[in-house]
């Protein structure tokens, strides 16, 4: 469970300071699937990386588990983050230059994995989105909507609790954001965590919740159900 605790975030350059977040109180529990939604530069991607550990807060509280992170260092918080979080981006972010199997084996090699198990891990996590065919392609010989299966099966190579995910049809036509929009349903319903942004509200109304976010601000959370 992570919970946020009246969290600001203020982004600090040489004259300018952006207040990007401010006072949020959020609870994402357990087993939930969670949309942020709001307009361009509202701070979904902020609230985003703050929810996943790659930012600290300016004020307030983040709990992961009951654990405030205050608590630990920077590295200590580089190893919850990846024990923690699966992380999917618009834009893939694979490594054009290692084939299919080795970007998903990437997040492995930072854990003390054998190189055997990484393998089987892979391979486990791309027959899970369906690409055993392509395991020895490179990312520029696969569609969108595949590449972005290959991110999925990198996110949860390391079986994380929470998948977090930008965008992640931003860059896919309606069919294969259907396709993307499929496995991460089934994999909340085998028990994953998801944070998800998105501008589709077609794609929010499929989900268990969603969390508007206004110019920094929380709107009231409204609770949908999947029909
Ligand atoms: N690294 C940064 N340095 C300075 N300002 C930043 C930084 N990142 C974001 N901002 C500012 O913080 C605010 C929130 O940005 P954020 O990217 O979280 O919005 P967003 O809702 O995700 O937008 P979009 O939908 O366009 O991706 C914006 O005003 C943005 O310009």
């Amino acid at each position: 469970m992570i919970r946020l605790t009246q969290v600001s975030k203020t982004y600090r350059t040489d004259k300018v300071e952006t207040l990007a977040l401010k006072d949020i109180d959020l609870v994402v529990e357990r087993g939930e699937f969670v949309a942020l939604m709001g307009p361009s530069g509202c701070g979904k991607s902020t609230l985003l990386n703050l929810i996943g550990l790659l930012d600290r807060p300016s004020q307030g509280a983040i709990d992961v588990d009951g654990i405030p992170i205050k608590r630990y260092a920077d590295r200590q918080l580089a190893k919850l983050r990846n024990q923690t979080f699966g992380f999917i981006f618009q834009s893939f972010h694979l490594i054009q230059d290692l084939r299919v199997i080795d970007n998903v084996e990437l997040p492995l090699l930072y854990r003390s994995v054998s190189g055997g198990e990484r393998r089987r891990l892979a391979r486990e996590a791309l027959a899970r989105v369906g690409l055993s065919a392509r395991m020895d392609h490179y990312p520029n010989q696969l569609s969108g909507g595949q590449q972005q299966r290959v991110a999925i099966a990198r996110a949860i190579v390391g079986q994380p609790h929470v998948l977090l995910a930008d965008e992640p049809t931003g860059n896919l036509d309606s069919r294969m954001g259907a396709e993307i929009m499929d496995i991460l349903l089934t994999l909340n319903a085998e028990g994953t965590t998801i944070v998800m942004v998105t501008h589709d509200e077609r794609e929010a109304s499929q989900v268990g919740r969603i969390v508007r976010v206004f110019d920094g601000q929380l709107v009231q959370p409204e609770h949908l159900h999947a029909a």
